[in-house]
């Protein structure tokens, strides 16, 4: 069984991914995480050093790499995975692809905090974030609806989501 989570920045993939891979007994995978390890580099200092630009490409051939070498996975993509070069046909032809839909009030309230850790959003200024967040998410949406499967997870615990993610899995993969 290969599960892509896709979503903005905040939606919970890395944490989902992680509880969804013990509970499914499979191995989870954070695309984010690979890249850092690949490249010896945190994802701020990669965006630092190299640029989005290269981190574009760094994340394309990572995805690729995952996707072929490896057979049962849960995977966390990044924020941005979908919306760049034909990654989102490759997620969708390798994966069951779950998009974690969340509104912007949450995805802001969540990502107040964590700011610092994501480098699109680290130098935003507390008038400017919010309304860059509603934009950006209005964008990357395109991206994300063409998953396989869309979650709402608003009000949502991590339990519950991880329950209604195992009741909507694809036949025969329910369990
Ligand atoms: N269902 C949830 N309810 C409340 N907080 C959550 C939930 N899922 C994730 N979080 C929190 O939201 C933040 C962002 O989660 P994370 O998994 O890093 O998101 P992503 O990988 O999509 O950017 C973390 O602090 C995480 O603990
Ligand atoms: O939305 C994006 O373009 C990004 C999201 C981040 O992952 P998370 O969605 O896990 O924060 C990380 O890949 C990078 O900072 C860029
Ligand atoms: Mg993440």
């Amino acid at each position: 069984m290969k599960i892509s989570l896709l979503g903005y920045m905040g939606s919970g993939k890395s944490t989902i991914g992680k509880e969804l891979a013990s509970k499914l007994n499979l191995k989870f995978i954070d695309l984010d995480k690979f890249i850092s390890s690949k490249h010896q580099k945190s994802i701020p200092e990669i965006f630092a050093t190299d640029g989005e630009i290269k981190f574009r490409k760094y994340e394309r051939e990572a995805l690729i790499e995952i996707l072929e070498a490896e057979e049962n996975f849960i995977l966390s993509l990044g924020g941005g995975t979908p919306a760049y070069y034909d990654n989102m046909d490759l997620i969708n032809q390798a994966t069951h692809s779950i998009y974690l839909r969340l509104t912007p009030k949450e995805l802001i309230e969540r990502l107040r905090p964590e700011k610092s850790s994501r480098p699109l959003i680290a130098h935003l200024s507390d008038e400017e974030f919010p309304e860059f967040i509603a934009k950006h998410l209005f964008e990357r949406r395109n991206f994300y609806e063409n998953a396989k499967s869309i979650l709402a997870v608003q009000e949502k615990s991590v339990k519950k989501i991880i329950e209604e993610i195992i009741l909507n899995l694809p036949h025969p993969h329910r369990i």
